[in-house]
């Protein structure tokens, strides 16, 4: 036993030196390869608008981009016109579908009624509301000023409010339908150290798309989120991962092993907003490669220990007697 124990501790300090070596995606990644092909069938947004905020960068490209390929008329909002204009021309020239780019800040409510004005004038009211704009940078909380916590919160959870209100309370008006989906992320759920802001206020829009499924069916709106875990853009990592170093724990962490990528989440979010998901409100789905349930369980590090130690820690188990 003694022996068995010296053995262990070698291997319990190789178990640790181990841990979070590893660099880029994970061989067993392979078995997980990411279909970036368009999932739904063509023209399944034919005649429908879709308004996604955020929509210039990132996770909001990608989904106009595939919304476009599915002929939705996209309109995408944000702070940066020219970024929106480039975008909604880049995507218009590969899909031949109209794309309409909005300035809107949506942190100021009478911002989002005048963007609302603008699309109502050029495609009319949407069928679909993605809210997918946001603001998150790394900070120990100790470290945060009044005007950070509110930078973020305004946009995560005041945005989101205030053109999820705007939307429907319009559409209400009209007797219209819409399909509403959020983004949120996977600590909306357990809260995350260092960005204290973004997932109270994430949690806020997770409770608030929760209510809503609730009391507003009865006018034909359906409302969803989607939990994403981490996806390589310039937005979210420029802000999450400064150096870079952060990256290898987060792929170890991931259960089939690499990032996601944004035509994943794309095609993800175009099913929930199609009418293929019209029995769907009120979910949450994570999607986040299984990483959420790998940070959560107790024991789930013990994936490192290899075949020899398993022999030796179940001889040791075994030759316990009593209690
Ligand atoms: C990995 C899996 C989970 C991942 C989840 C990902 C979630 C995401 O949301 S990723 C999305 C990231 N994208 C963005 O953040 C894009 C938009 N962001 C921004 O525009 C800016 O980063 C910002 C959010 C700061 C808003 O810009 P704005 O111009 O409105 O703000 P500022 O005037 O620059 O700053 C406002 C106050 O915040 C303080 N502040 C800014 N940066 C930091 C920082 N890094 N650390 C601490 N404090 C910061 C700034 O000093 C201002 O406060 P004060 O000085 O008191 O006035
Ligand atoms: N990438 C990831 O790993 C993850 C991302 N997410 C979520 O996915 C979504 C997209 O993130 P991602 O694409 O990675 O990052 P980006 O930074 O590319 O996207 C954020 C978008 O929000 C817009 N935005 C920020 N502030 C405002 C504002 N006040 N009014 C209007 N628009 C605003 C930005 O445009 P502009 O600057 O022009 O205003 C930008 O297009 C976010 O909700 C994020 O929380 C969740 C989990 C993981």
């Amino acid at each position: 036993l003694t022996l068995l124990s010296q053995q262990f501790s070698q291997t319990e300090s190789w178990f640790h030196r181990s841990a979070g070596l590893q660099s880029g995606s994970a061989p067993h990644s392979q078995l997980f390869p990411p279909a970036e092909g368009v999932m739904l069938p063509p023209e399944s947004f034919k005649n429908r608008v879709v308004f996604i905020t955020g929509g210039g960068t990132g996770l909001g490209r990608a989904m106009a981009t595939v919304l476009s390929q599915l002929g939705a008329q996209c309109v995408i909002a944000s702070r940066k016109l020219d970024v929106l204009q480039q975008t909604a021309e880049d995507i218009c020239s590969r899909t031949g579908n109209k794309v309409h780019a909005l300035q809107c800040d949506v942190r100021d409510p009478q911002a989002v009624s005048h963007c609302v004005d603008q699309m109502t004038s050029l495609t009319g009211l949407p069928d679909v509301i993605i809210n997918n704009a946001a603001g998150n940078f790394i900070c120990p909380s100790e470290r945060l000023s009044p005007n950070a916590w509110k930078s973020i919160t305004d946009i995560v959870l005041n945005g989101t409010a205030f053109v999820t209100l705007e939307l429907g309370k319009r559409l209400i008006q009209d007797q219209r339908g819409a399909s509403f989906l959020a983004i949120t992320t996977i600590y909306a759920e357990s809260g995350s150290g260092f960005v204290a802001p973004s997932a109270s206020a994430k949690a806020g829009v997770e409770a608030l798309y929760k209510s809503l499924a609730a009391e507003w069916g009865r006018y034909g709106h359906r409302f969803n989120i989607i939990q994403p875990g981490p996806i390589k853009t310039k937005g979210a990592f420029s802000r999450l991962d400064p150096t870079g170093k952060f990256e290898k724990g987060m792929i170890d962490r991931i259960p089939t092993g690499r990032l996601g990528t944004p035509a994943e989440l794309a095609n993800l979010a175009a099913y929930l907003s199609s009418d293929y998901a019209s029995w769907i409100s009120g979910a949450v789905m994570r999607f986040d490669g299984g990483e959420y349930v790998s940070m959560a369980g107790e024991f789930n590090d013990l994936r490192r220990v290899t075949p020899d130690q398993w022999k030796m820690m179940e001889a040791m188990i075994r030759s316990t007697k009593g209690s």
